[in-house]
């Protein structure tokens, strides 16, 4: 069975657009599992958000990646797959897992107003709090990580490529 590489990170991290750059690169195919949760709700993620709140998205999220069974895709998750230790399981079983790691103050200007981005947090916890509890989570699923900072999107695929696995 061909494995999977599977991007995880914070929003803003790259993992949709790089992830389509490594695909090519590595004649693999790409699934990006947002999109996957758009057409199973049929909504988009702001409106899950806005309408049943954070935890529906965490659901719906959950029971996408556990349905998933791929092989050879690079697959770019939603920054909060990390919050279900069972599909983070499941995805690791068939794949490689690459932490897109890039500090807060990217995380900022690369995202702007992330009360429009669908983020899912408890409406009381800062953007940087969000940062450090994701941190851990996102450290602790990775096989490999990748610093983003100061990179290009080609960059940060080629640093990606360098450090798998033969
Ligand atoms: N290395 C990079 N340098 C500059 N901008 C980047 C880089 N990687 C991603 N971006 C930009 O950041 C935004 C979010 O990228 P995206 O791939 O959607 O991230 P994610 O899927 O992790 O949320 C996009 O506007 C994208 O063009
Ligand atoms: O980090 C998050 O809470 C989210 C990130 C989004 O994906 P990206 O990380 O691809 O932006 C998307 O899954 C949803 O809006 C929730
Ligand atoms: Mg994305």
């Amino acid at each position: 069975m061909s494995r999977n590489l599977i991007f995880i990170g914070m929003p803003g991290s790259g993992k949709s657009t790089v992830g389509v750059l490594a695909a090519k690169r590595l004649g693999m195919g790409f699934v990006d599992t947002d999109l996957l949760i758009q057409e199973e709700a049929g909504r988009t993620l702001q409106e899950i958000v806005d309408q049943d709140g954070y935890q529906a998205l965490r659901h719906i999220e959950e029971q996408v990646l556990l349905k998933l069974s791929v092989e050879n895709q690079v697959i770019s998750t939603g920054g909060s797959a990390v919050y279900s230790d069972a599909a983070m399981r499941h995805l690791k079983a068939n794949g490689t897992v690459v932490f897109l790691d890039i500090p807060l103050d990217v995380v900022m200007q690369r995202i702007g107003d992330y009360s429009l981005r669908g983020i899912s947090r408890r409406p009381d916890q800062s953007l940087s709090e969000l940062f450090d509890e994701r941190f851990a989570l996102y450290s602790r699923y990775a096989d490999i990580t990748v610093k983003g900072e100061g990179l290009t999107q080609d960059q940060v695929c080629e640093a990606i490529i360098r450090h798998l696995p033969n």
